[in-house]
């Protein structure tokens, strides 16, 4: 079995405490990378399970299944989703923005909220993300994750939104940016490891949260730099939950996605059973 493990600062509490020698000795392996290309490698059957973007879980739902409870949402802020503009969002029909090339949850979303919530039309290109380069060749550009968070802190003049307030602002629901999904061939192939994945995540995330993220901050602070402060508010900001309001904004998302021609069906929300 192989696990993907989503190289960003937000997702690290569903993994911190996960037994990797165990996992070795069960001939489990991990893949860290950013989203889209965990998101690929799951799609060409070379990762098993791992967290992914929500669309890719959209668009790949009769093929996979969601472990419970996990998820990387916002009820509000994200804090690290960020549209960085010279322009206000109202004024960037006709524009060009660059989208990231480490997202699909978030690249989806930015054309949800730009054709459905303030009916403009610009135009999009896929770059790898790098702040000044983007920001230098186009009008706005969309960053994730840490990149989002450094961009945020080298920023000095430009408009910034927040993709989950906007998100909130208009649907009253969170946005589930990331799910723990799993090939759905695991459930008779490696149903036993597949069990015990889903329970270390989740004891994971919950023994984070009683913790109130400490070591998780401590880790970041040496990673990226930044205060504890900061990053235990960025860790309390998020959600890692994955419950009924959770599916209905997922649910809405997925129909907003066809809307815009993004999906070409709506899919279904299946999660594993322990039981
Ligand atoms: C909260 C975040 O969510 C991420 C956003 C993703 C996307 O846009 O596809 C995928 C995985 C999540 O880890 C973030 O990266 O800042």
């Amino acid at each position: 079995m192989n696990i993907g493990e989503i190289s960003y600062t937000n997702i690290i509490p569903l993994y911190f405490y996960l037994d990797r020698e165990r996992l070795k000795e069960n001939g489990v392996s991990i893949t860290d990378a950013v989203p889209s290309k965990i998101n690929r490698l799951m799609e060409e059957k070379r990762v098993d399970i791992g967290g992914i973007s929500s669309f890719s879980f959209g668009k790949n739902a009769e093929r996979y299944s969601l472990i419970p409870d996990l998820s990387v949402s916002a009820f509000g802020k994200v804090n690290s989703i960020f549209l960085f503009s010279k322009y206000r969002l109202e004024e960037l029909g006709g524009k060009r923005i660059a989208l990231t090339s480490s997202s699909e949850t978030s690249v989806a979303l930015l054309k949800i909220i730009t054709q459905q919530f303030y009916k403009i039309e610009p135009s999009f290109e896929v770059e790898t993300p790098h702040f000044e380069r983007m920001i230098e060749l186009y009008d706005a550009c969309l960053l994730i994750g840490d990149d989002a968070i450094s961009a945020k802190r080298k920023n000095g003049s430009y408009y910034v939104y927040d993709l989950g307030e906007i998100w909130y602002q208009e649907t009253g629901l969170p946005m589930v940016f990331a799910v723990m999904a799993y090939r759905k061939e695991m459930e008779t192939e490696k149903r036993e490891l597949l069990s015990y994945v889903g329970q270390s995540m989740t004891e994971s995330k919950e023994r984070c949260l009683r913790e109130n993220f400490a070591p998780v901050v401590e880790r970041a602070v040496m990673e990226h730099g930044g205060s504890a402060a900061f990053w235990e508010s960025y860790f309390n900001g998020l959600n890692y939950g994955f419950n009924g309001e959770h599916e209905k904004g997922l649910s809405v998302y997925f129909q907003l996605a066809k809307e815009c021609g993004l999906l070409q069906t709506i899919p279904s929300i299946l999660k594993f059973s322990y039981k």
